[in-house]
């Protein structure tokens, strides 16, 4: 049941005909939709593209994601298909590529995993999430991903708003109301009230204000929300316009296919878009994207780190380091503790600086630790995307035997090589193994596990 309130606004708003067909779409099934990993190779699944997402697809019935190998090795997101329009408006404002995002609100990290493709890896993404244990979810999603450009980050806005002018792109995706997932989530419709809305809007005034400071003059500022209602979308777009006054310009024009169903429409200097259910096939949602005026010139602030956790690896380290990695020369390897990461070198030293000022709980790519100067990898150096195959021995597996390794149950000893191996299904990786004689231990992470029967 949708909540009455909100089905008295959208009929007052929207209309009876266009209302009531929002309404009734709210109660249908959802689409199921995925966006692949460039990366990491695989065939386009059976289903429909979607029009302005490259990569993205419907697919025809929903698969158990959880029992499918592919999922477990990132080579696909399973991400709503109106939230994945947001690549449309970078690819649309010129792209990211080799830039820096901040993505200020990002678990579970649909968004982020977005924005790693498009930043490449010359690139860098600052992911941030105010919750921990749903920053630790997004921590897993970004490994899973494998790009290695990412700093996940638990902080509030205004923590990492101090780094002034930084980013070349800031993306807000606001806690809100969430009445575009009400048929997806029964959850969204219980809790929903007006009062709720109102809070939300607050909130969102404040994280924008933040975002704004992080961005350097001419960078690219998008706002999002899965919600309708107008005072959590355009309402906080017009306040913050009001107290911006003279900083915003429109971003570059964004052009949408009208067969998509996507409403265009215009806030200030803001372009919106608006998608409804009844129209689109996806969930509710909302974007909106502005540039802020280059004017005041570029300034970037670069903080002095209070600490300095990263040292950079010494030569011995670097020698072992390098043999994992498919292009040696574009990575620098540092250590936090006995931990070693490699960062690919055009962003090394920012994220060195992001370490000393922001609390990070991942960066880059963990490698593992040295024991004797061997390393022993790290669960995300198998799904790093950089990673060389012929570090270890490679062992493929059938689909159920990949089952009972991702159940972290016992796998037969006489598949693998002795010593280390990357355990592959279908040639994708999913972790590492290690034959020890007749034995074999199973290295998948116990966090990860597959529980599902
Ligand atoms: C809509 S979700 C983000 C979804 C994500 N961008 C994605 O694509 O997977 C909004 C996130 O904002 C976080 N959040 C809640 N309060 C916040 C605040 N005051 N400042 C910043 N983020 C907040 C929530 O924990 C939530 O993870």
């Amino acid at each position: 049941m949708l909540p009455a309130k909100f089905v008295e606004r959208v009929l007052r708003e929207l209309g009876p005909d266009e209302g009531g067909a929002l309404c009734r779409a709210l109660t249908g099934e959802p689409s199921v939709s995925v966006r692949l990993n460039a990366a990491k190779g695989l065939a386009a699944p059976s289903g429909r593209p979607i029009g302005w997402s490259s990569g993205g697809y419907w697919l025809d019935a929903r698969p158990s994601f959880t029992l499918d190998p592919d999922f477990h090795a990132g080579r696909y997101y399973v991400q709503e298909a109106s939230s994945q329009f947001v690549g449309h408006i970078v690819a649309a404002c010129g792209g990211i590529g080799g830039g820096r995002v901040l993505d200020l609100c990002a678990a579970p990290g649909g968004k982020t995993t977005l924005y790693s493709t498009l930043a490449g890896r010359g690139g860098l993404v600052v992911a941030n999430e105010i919750v921990r244990n749903r920053a630790a979810v997004l921590a897993d999603n970004v490994r899973k991903w494998g790009v290695g450009n990412v700093v996940v980050t638990v902080n509030d806005p205004s923590q990492v708003a101090r780094l002034e002018g930084w980013f070349d792109a800031v993306a807000v995706d606001a806690p809100c109301s969430g009445e575009g997932m009400f048929r997806k989530s029964e959850e969204a419709r219980t809790e929903w009230s007006e009062a709720g809305v109102a809070l939300c809007a607050e909130r969102q005034r404040g994280i924008l204000r933040e975002a704004w400071r992080a961005l350097r003059p001419g960078g690219l500022l998008l706002y999002s929300t899965c919600t309708f209602n107008f005072t959590e979308n355009e309402g906080v777009l017009r306040d913050f316009s009001a107290w911006a006054a003279g900083e915003t310009e429109p971003a570059e024009r964004i052009a949408v296919d009208p067969a998509w169903g996507v409403v265009c429409g215009a806030e200030g200097d803001f372009q919106t878009f608006r998608f409804y259910p009844h129209r689109v096939e996806g969930e509710g949602f909302f974007a909106a994207a502005v540039r802020k005026r280059a004017a005041g010139g570029e300034r970037r602030r670069v903080l002095r780190p209070q600490r300095d956790p990263l040292a950079w690896a010494d030569r011995r380290a670097v020698q072992e380091l390098e043999r994992w990695v498919e292009e040696p020369e574009a990575m620098r390897f540092a250590a936090v503790g006995d931990t070693f990461y490699g960062y690919w070198q055009p962003q090394a030293e920012a994220v060195a600086m992001l370490s000393g000022v922001l609390n990070v709980i991942a960066s880059g790519v963990e490698m593992g630790q040295l024991f004797k100067g061997v390393l022993r990898p790290a669960h995300a150096l198998a799904l790093f995307t950089g990673l060389r195959r012929g570090a270890a021995a490679v062992c493929e597996l059938p689909p159920e035997e990949a089952l009972r390794y991702l159940r972290r149950g016992e796998v037969a000893a006489d598949r693998f090589a002795e010593g280390m191996n990357l355990v592959t299904a279908d040639g994708a990786a999913l972790g590492f193994a290690k034959r020890i004689g007749r034995r074999c231990n199973n290295l998948y992470p116990n966090s990860l596990r597959i529980l599902k029967g």
